[in-house]
């Protein structure tokens, strides 16, 4: 697991050690892990040109001594000091040491010919968007040929948030230090961070544990245990599907599809859509008429395509009246959102998946904290949320999130939601802790999606034929495999 530290709990880790180490050591270990990044995306330092943008703050100190690593390995390094009078004093000194160049604001920047943009401007002490300086010289760093990489955070971007209030700074790279922020896997801020690199600076047994998670292909394997020996069909878990109708089965199958192809144990259908899910999927058990009838399952996943009539309705409450776990999607949503009290009361797991306009119909708007959101709706129904983006949040009622890692904007299409209730009511009916579970669900349907749209671009019943292989391979925990596999 990847934890994600705040801008307050970075420092509150920085002021321990700070106090433990001689002045400028913490400053020189983040400078000298960013320019050894620099230097590896540069291939060399040799004859390159470099313009560093240096804040008044200390993210501008980092940027001047990285610069002076440069410099001193024979890049052209030109310093863009924000704030001339301000400039840190020491990392000024150093850069001018090694034979860099230092300019204004207004002065030859040397942008139209970089070949690497160090965005120093601000970084964990930014306030709001980029003032009109930064906010040029941003601009054209994004614009230039240079090679753009942040500081720490993007400057502009709210570290915690990943809220852009104003202009950015547009970086294909970020190295970031003691710890990822969660502005930079998040929101807005995601887009620009670009690639997250993260230099060790000792902070680690300093941080507070981290209430934010990225999971990793390892801890996904874990919710993803081939059969042993001794299991059957019902050991495995058994999962409920509720959804498509007569006129819509097509939601129905998919999350059937997706729900078996995860987890191939036993998947009951109750609903309207029998005759299509019986012809696409002969190995579920399907009944025409309510959950009750079904048989015994771990878990329900209630919603795709199911309506929201009186019928609905009823099928919903039965199932929030059980003591297992249940994802609410899409239709669900939308009912659960007229009756939050069907949802708050329970006392076994339910998992809410919305995308943003079905977030809002809970009376809240989502807002640039995507985190924020996620938690607070999670907290006033005492669910997990799991907040569907191109970066997937999950929220637990106490505050416990993870960001999703995996994905690929080719999801932005119809049904591929179907799919990922599906994986997640798989996942749930093991019995597995539900706000992980479902961030384990959202990684395999990310993974999922890469491997299928390595093809070209896919619809979301490929998601359901690629699901076996994701399995297989983040079983492995082999991140390589999957960009080395031809698939
Ligand atoms: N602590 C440590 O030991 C270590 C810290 N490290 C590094 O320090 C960084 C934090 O440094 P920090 O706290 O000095 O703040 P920082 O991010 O430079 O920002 C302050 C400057 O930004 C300016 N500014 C603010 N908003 C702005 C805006 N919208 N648009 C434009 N400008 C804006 C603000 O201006 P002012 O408001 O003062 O006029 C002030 O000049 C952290 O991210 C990491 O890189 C590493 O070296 C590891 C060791
Ligand atoms: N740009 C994107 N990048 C990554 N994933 C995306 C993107 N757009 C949508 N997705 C994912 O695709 C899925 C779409 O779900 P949803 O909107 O419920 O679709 P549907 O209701 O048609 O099944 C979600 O898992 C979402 O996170
Ligand atoms: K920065």
């Amino acid at each position: 697991m990847i934890g994600l530290s705040t801008a307050a709990e970075v420092r509150a880790a920085e002021d321990v050690l700070l106090a433990r180490t001689r002045e400028g050591v913490l400053m020189q270990r983040a400078a000298t892990g960013l320019a050894t990044v620099c230097l590896r995306l540069l291939g060399r330092a040799h004859g390159t040109r470099v313009t560093a943008l240096a804040g008044a703050g200390n993210n501008g100190g980092d940027a001047l001594f990285a610069g002076a690593h440069l410099a001193a390995r024979g890049a052209r390094v030109t310093a863009v000091l924000l704030d001339p009078d301000r400039a840190h004093p020491a990392g000024l000194a150093a850069l001018r040491r090694a034979g860099g160049r230092v300019t204004g604001p207004e002065g030859p920047d040397g942008l139209d010919r970089a070949d690497l943009v160090l965005d120093g401007v601000v970084g964990t002490g930014g306030r709001g968007g980029l003032r009109p300086p930064a906010a040029r010289l941003a601009g054209r760093a994004a614009a230039g040929p240079g090679m753009t990489v942040a500081v720490d955070v993007p400057s502009g971007v709210d570290a915690d948030t990943g809220a852009v209030a104003g202009e950015a700074f547009a970086a294909l790279h970020t190295v970031t230090f003691g710890a990822v922020k969660p502005g930079l896997v998040v929101g807005d801020g995601r887009g620009c961070a670009g690639t997250v690199h993260l230099v060790d600076i000792g902070l680690g047994p300093h941080l507070a544990a981290p209430r934010a998670h990225q999971l990793t292909d390892a801890d996904v394997a874990a919710h993803l245990q081939p059969p042993e020996p001794g299991d059957d069909k019902y050991s495995r878990g058994v999962v409920g599907v509720v959804a498509g109708s007569a006129v819509y089965p097509g939601a129905a199958v998919l999350c059937t599809g997706a729900a078996l192809r995860t987890r191939p144990g036993l998947v009951r259908y109750a609903g309207t859509a029998g005759d299509g899910v019986r012809a696409a999927w002969p190995e579920a058990i399907v009944t025409d008429g309510r959950p009750a009838d079904a048989g015994r399952v771990q878990a329900w996943v209630a919603g795709p395509g199911m309506g929201t009539d009186d019928d609905a309705r009823g099928a919903l409450a039965e199932v929030l009246a059980t003591d297992l776990p249940v994802v609410v999607d899409a239709d669900a949503l939308t009912m659960a959102a007229r009756e939050p009290d069907l949802v708050r009361g329970r006392g076994a797991p339910t998992v809410l998946t919305p995308h943003d306009r079905e977030f809002e119909r809970f009376g809240v708007p989502v807002g640039t904290d995507r985190i924020g959101a996620a938690r607070r709706l999670a907290a006033d129904l005492g669910a997990v949320v799991l907040l569907k983006g191109d970066a997937t949040v999950v929220a637990g009622p106490g505050g416990t999130a993870f960001v999703n890692a995996t994905g690929t904007s080719e999801l932005a299409t119809a049904g591929t939601g179907d799919v990922l209730a599906g994986i997640l009511g798989a996942l749930l009916a093991t019995g597995t802790p539900p706000a992980q579970t479902a961030a384990a669900a959202a990684h395999l349907h990310g993974r999922t999606g890469q491997l299928a749209a390595a093809r070209g671009p896919l619809v979301a019943s490929d998601l359901v034929r690629h699901l076996p292989r994701a399995v297989g391979l983040v079983r492995g925990s082999a991140t390589g495999s999957l960009r080395d596999s031809g698939a």
